[in-house]
């Protein structure tokens, strides 16, 4: 496992100092940000964006949500932080991703930015986050964002194949129905990329503004590059309650809103697209429960309507307990971080499989593909170690060698009556967000 930070790692440690006040209603989030390395972890105009990089931490490995979380508690450990307004998403804040599979080199990344604006409700805030200096004044919004170049539209697109042609692709799922009907797995969750070649560097703002308006009950994130708008929560935590939208089974919309209700009963009882939908719900509430006194698994989903796709989806909750037995909370006396338990919950079925172990080397052998941080965790997390984790699902990472290259992801979950040329379709219907939101016009 190695770890990376800015700060000379042979020197003392600066102390992080951090000051939160309210500020007047700054207008959109997204709006705010700058073209160079914008943070994002926004939903309905509420979440929080940042920018700039105080801290930056790399980890790898099957160690590496650890990790994270070990060096955020440093970095915190002799903060001075001045937080006038006490929200979660106030004070000290890291964003962060990431890999899917322990084994990639994509690894994860952790950013604690110098400037955060946040947004719960009527309330609008600013962090200022520094090393080592005194608590100051904070600069008031307008010379932080003064200089901010306008946003641009990426140009012409091209698409080209990802790592498996899509006309191969159904070969792929015929392979993993053929593993689920010879007893392997249950459920196997496998996934395609598509190439993206722009006229112009990507701008990331061009994507996150058409992301946020075409998909605003999504989670629209922007970490190191990776870009997307997620309907998946992995996991929120928030003062002891713990929340996760798990998605799993999809119809695609006909843009014709009869039509769709009508697709939206056919998906509500459709068996294979149940079966798929329980694995998932499952998974999330067999990993939460050792985590909690108390749980709420709804019987049945309801149907999540995006302007793609039609999604069964189940909203579990959770009263974490604050010591579950064997577990480091039960030495401390303190519940799980959101990182620990989005640990805890990764991979779940809705992007690996059942079981999890078997189904992720399913993935390796027959995908064909390396997933870098498609399909992590990504989201924000604070000083007390609450916060919002998603599913990185609906995007895209832009090459860090080649802003014109930008690499867009889908999946599908397999179950014993899935039909190959079936999820090519929803594939296609799953990279519409990211196609359009690459779009010029
Ligand atoms: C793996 C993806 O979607 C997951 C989430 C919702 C529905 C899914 C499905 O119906 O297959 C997938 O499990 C993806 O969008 O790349």
């Amino acid at each position: 496992m190695s770890t990376l930070q800015t700060q000379d790692a042979d020197a003392v440690p600066q102390p992080l100092v951090v000051r939160t006040v309210a500020i007047d209603d700054p207008g959109t989030l997204l709006d705010l940000l700058p073209v160079d390395a914008p943070l994002a972890w926004v939903r309905r105009g509420d979440g929080l964006v940042g920018w700039g990089e105080v801290l930056r931490f790399e980890v790898t490995g099957p160690d590496r949500f650890r990790a994270a979380e070990s060096r955020w508690h440093d970095a915190l450990a002799h903060a001075v932080v001045r937080d006038e307004v006490d929200l979660p998403g106030t004070g000290p804040v890291a964003f962060a991703s990431f890999a899917f599979d322990e084994g990639s080199p994509a690894g994860g990344v952790v950013i604690v930015p110098r400037v955060v604006v946040g947004r719960r409700g009527a309330t609008t805030w600013m962090t200022t986050i520094d090393l080592g200096a005194r608590i100051g004044t904070v600069p008031s919004l307008d010379a932080a964002v003064r200089d901010r170049t306008p946003v641009a539209a990426p140009g012409a697109v091209t698409f080209t194949d990802g790592a498996v042609p899509a006309d191969r692709w159904p070969d792929v799922i015929a392979r993993g129905v053929a593993a689920i009907r010879a007893g392997e797995v249950d459920k196997v969750v496998l996934a395609r990329d598509v190439i993206a070649h722009t006229t112009h560097p990507l701008d990331p703002r061009w994507v996150l503004d058409r992301l946020g308006d075409d998909y605003p009950s999504c989670w629209t994130f922007s970490v190191d590059g990776l870009l997307g708008a997620t309907p998946e929560l992995l996991v929120r935590s928030e003062k002891g309650l713990v929340t996760s939208r798990v998605l799993a089974g999809t119809i695609r919309r006909t843009g014709d809103d009869h039509a769709d209700l009508a697709r939206a009963a056919i998906l509500a009882h459709s068996s294979k697209d149940l079966e798929e939908h329980e694995y998932a719900v499952s998974s999330v509430a067999d990993a939460l429960a050792p985590f909690c006194s108390s749980t709420n698994v709804p019987d049945v989903p309801f149907v999540l309507h995006l302007p793609n796709v039609l999604h069964l989806a189940s909203d579990v909750t959770g009263v974490l307990s604050s010591a579950h037995p064997g577990s480091d909370a039960a030495l401390t006396g303190l519940a799980p971080s959101s990182l620990a338990l989005a640990a805890a919950l990764h991979p779940t079925a809705a992007v690996c499989g059942t079981p999890t172990p078997v189904a992720r080397a399913l993935i390796a052998r027959l995908e064909g593909m390396e997933r870098g941080r498609y399909a992590g965790p990504v989201g924000w997390f604070g000083a007390d170690g609450d916060g919002e984790w998603g599913i990185a699902l609906r995007c895209a990472e832009v090459d860090p060698d080649n802003a014109r290259r930008i690499r867009l992801f889908a999946g599908c979950g397999i179950v014993a009556a899935s039909d190959p040329a079936s999820e090519l379709a929803e594939s296609e219907a799953k990279l519409e967000p990211m196609r359009h939101a690459l779009a010029s016009d």
